[in-house]
């Protein structure tokens, strides 16, 4: 997503109410997070199973919601927002609970989260100039973190690990990448607001 994708805030077309069926999926995600959470805590491979199918199904709500709003014309800003929000609790808590479980390095996980909170704040901290929302490089950015939890999450074979530690370096590798793009993005963004408003006020004069 370039800087010019994003939404300014004196450019935005008339929307759909905030309570339509992508955003309602989007809230849906968030809360199956603490149900996740719960079932990966419990002992016992089928438990983890249904975390993992827990897991999946929220994750899959993310590539719906955001198909739907586009079908039907009706993407928002509070989905703009909330989506990314989502998907950040959603692997954030899967994150946090494998390194609290001792399966995953916590720096890892305190990399990741450093990014999607830092990318998040950023995202409000800009809002007055426009609504940055997921490039393409964050889409793929979460599919990578999804894939790399679901294979910690699932009951496998020692074998596998190589593969799981190398989804999880990928993910890592494009979660850092993809937050930096994000913060140009948001200092364009300021830029470009700065420089209306200023133009606007010279106008005006
Ligand atoms: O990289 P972000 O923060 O835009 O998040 C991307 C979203 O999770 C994609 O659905």
């Amino acid at each position: 997503m370039t800087a010019g994708a994003a939404g300014t805030a004196d450019s935005t077309p008339p929307q759909a109410g905030v309570w339509n069926i992508a955003n309602v999926l989007t809230l849906t995600r968030i809360a199956l997070v603490p149900v996740f959470v719960w079932l990966l805590f419990l002992d016992g491979g089928g438990w983890r199973l249904a975390a993992f199918a827990v897991f999946a199904v929220a994750s899959i709500t993310d590539k719906i919601d955001g198909d739907l709003a586009r079908r039907r014309n009706i993407v928002t800003d509070f989905g703009k927002i909330a989506d990314p929000i989502a998907d950040k609790a959603l692997t954030g808590a899967a994150l946090i609970s494998l390194s609290v479980l001792g399966e995953l390095w916590w720096w890892v996980t305190g990399v990741i989260l450093v990014r999607e909170i830092g990318i998040t704040v950023l995202r409000f901290v800009v809002i007055r100039y426009g609504v940055i929302p997921a490039s393409k490089g964050g889409k793929l950015k979460t599919m990578l973190q999804v894939i790399a939890i679901g294979l910690f999450i699932l009951p496998a074979p020692f074998e596998l690990d190589p593969v799981r530690w190398a989804a999880m370096a990928a993910a890592l590798a494009v979660t850092v990448v993809t937050g930096l793009d994000y913060v140009v993005q948001a200092w364009r963004l300021r830029h470009q607001g700065r420089s209306r408003a200023g133009g606007g006020a010279g106008a005006g004069a």
